[in-house]
């Protein structure tokens, strides 16, 4: 594509460059340019993109879009917000690859994968073509790639949105993180529709506020329908029993469905029972009610399935095909996953790590635990510190063996989080900083029909470390820490 073609999405009043080289691809990351790229200088969190504007073009970049000047011997197209431009230029690039898909966005600060993941399998039960993009992976059909962000930068989005168009997906379940609307990554996306799970404490690192939080979130459902358009209408999915959503159906345009159990909503779980195995209910519907069964454990699962039901349903999923798929689905990789290599006690590994979820997860293994509830736990370094002493109140409250280890400590001194951790309680709790150890000594300590979950980590393969990244899996230790304890 010809550079001034592209500088034409840009609207601006001034030309923005006289020369018109061809570019071959648009980069963000100096170490990524090719002979023909477009860079763009993003002034990051850690560094500043326009300090590599040099090497960018030594590497072949042949223009360069940035926010404040440069002395280069390529154009350089100034503009006021090099982010926006990005997401601009990409969608653009990429031949606006959105208006070719049916694309649901969930946010909420917990459910995300989840929601996602049940989107996607109740489409492909229905013949569809699914694309996935969340904290686990991408995936266009079967084929996955791997993620550095929840909701990566628009460069990326619009590239694999691209290759999803031209693999012929129809649907995409794509989580979207409040990182990702503040900082503009999801601009250019073209929702159709929009999800809402819940909203609890997290991410204040970031967002310093709740209020900050919730309106950020709230982005996906005010950048949503506001034209009307019979033949491609927008829907907002919201959970009625959150107060946020009330917020939410404010600021929207699109048509706005509900869903809850407590407060009454357009699709509603009923006369719901959870035991061990799984989870049933009656699922009302404006169609009908029908019994829904599956495998999830959890009221919070319930609440997953019913976003998940409306995005189906407003995508023209018929109600049985959504229902057979939903008895079909085994659970999320990570997400209250038993690890089970045949000892006499329950070893669950989730992904719990804010404060509400861990106290769903621990409420649910509460209501089946016969014996005691070991609960190993840390938190993340380089994010939200006022969570630390809350979950540790939870891990106490709900266990009867609370161990408090590490998560991803980061850049942060691991014990300086586990400290912040025990300012939230007063008993004595059994630390054990090195994560490897905390899960051996709680599977070495249990005795037969004990539970211990493993909280934090879910799907994740690797512990970050200072800035090293070691292979870490919670349920390859659990596994190993099992098959030791056997062979004594
Ligand atoms: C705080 C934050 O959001 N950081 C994101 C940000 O990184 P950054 O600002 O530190 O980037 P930087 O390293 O300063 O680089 C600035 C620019 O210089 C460029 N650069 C850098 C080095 C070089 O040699 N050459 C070069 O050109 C970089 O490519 C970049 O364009 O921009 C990067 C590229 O888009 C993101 O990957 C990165 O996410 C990091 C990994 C992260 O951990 N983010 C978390 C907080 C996050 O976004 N989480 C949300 C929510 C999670 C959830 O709740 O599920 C998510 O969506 O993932
Ligand atoms: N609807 C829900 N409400 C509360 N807790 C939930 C809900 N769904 C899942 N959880 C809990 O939260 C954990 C994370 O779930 P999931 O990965 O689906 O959320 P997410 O929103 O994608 O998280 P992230 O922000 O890290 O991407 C699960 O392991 C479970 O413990
Ligand atoms: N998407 C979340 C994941 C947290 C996972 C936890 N294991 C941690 O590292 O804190 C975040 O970036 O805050
Ligand atoms: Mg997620």
């Amino acid at each position: 594509m010809k550079l001034q073609t592209l500088l034409q999405h840009l609207h601006s009043f001034t030309p923005l460059a006289t020369e018109n080289p061809t570019i071959t691809s648009i980069e963000m990351d100096s170490r990524e340019v090719k002979q023909g790229s477009l860079f763009v200088c993003i002034k990051g969190f850690t560094v500043d993109g326009h300090d590599f504007a040099e090497q960018a073009v030594a590497r072949g970049a042949v223009a360069v879009v940035a926010e404040k000047p440069l002395a280069l011997p390529v154009p350089v197209i100034y503009v006021n917000d090099s982010r926006r431009a990005l997401a601009v230029l990409a969608d653009a690039f990429y031949g606006q690859p959105t208006h070719h898909l049916h694309l649901i966005g969930v946010t909420g600060t917990n459910g995300k994968t989840t929601t996602t993941h049940l989107i996607e399998r109740i489409c492909r039960h229905a013949g569809k073509k699914t694309g996935l993009i969340g904290t686990i992976n991408m995936k266009i059909g079967d084929d996955t790639y791997d993620v550095k962000n929840t909701t990566p930068e628009s460069l990326i989005l619009q590239n694999m949105f691209r290759k999803m168009v031209d693999a012929h997906v129809d649907v995409v379940a794509m989580e979207v993180s409040s990182h990702a609307l503040h900082m503009g990554r999801v601009h250019g996306c073209d929702f159709d529709v929009a999800v809402f799970t819940n909203l609890t404490q997290d991410h204040l690192d970031y967002h310093q506020t709740m209020d900050h939080y919730r309106w950020s979130k709230g982005l996906l459902f005010a950048q949503l329908g506001n034209r009307f358009d019979h033949r491609r209408p927008k829907f907002a999915i919201l959970n009625a029993d959150d107060a946020a959503s009330e917020e939410y159906k404010k600021s929207t345009a699109a048509t706005v469905v509900t869903y809850g159990i407590h407060h009454k909503s357009d699709i509603m779980a009923k006369q719901i029972e959870i035991t061990t195995s799984g989870t049933t209910f009656q699922l009302v519907t404006p169609i009908e009610t029908v019994q829904v069964r599956t495998k999830l454990i959890g009221m919070f699962n319930v609440y997953n399935l019913l976003a998940a039901v409306g995005a189906c349903l407003v995508s023209n999923i018929p109600l049985s095909t959504i229902v057979e798929a939903i008895a079909d689905i085994e659970g999320v990789p990570g997400r209250f996953e038993v690890v089970d290599a045949g000892q006499p006690f329950t070893v669950i590994v989730d992904y719990a790590h804010t404060p509400d979820s861990l106290e769903n997860v621990l409420q649910t293994i509460r209501q089946f635990a016969k014996k005691r509830v070991f609960v190993v736990v840390g938190c993340g370094g380089d994010r939200d510190r006022t969570k630390r002493p809350l979950m540790a109140q939870i891990a106490v409250k709900y266990g009867d063996v609370p161990i408090f280890t590490s998560d991803n400590p980061r850049s942060e001194d691991p014990m300086a989080i586990l400290n912040d951790m025990k300012q939230g309680v007063t008993e004595d709790v059994i630390c054990i900083v090195d994560r490897k150890e905390a899960i051996t000594y709680a599977i070495e300590q249990a005795e037969k029909d004990d539970i211990i979950l493993i909280a934090g980590k879910g799907h994740e393969t690797y512990q970050i470390i200072g800035k090293d990244v070691f292979h870490f899996d919670d349920r390859v230790v659990a596994r190993e820490a099992i098959q030791r304890r056997k062979d004594k």
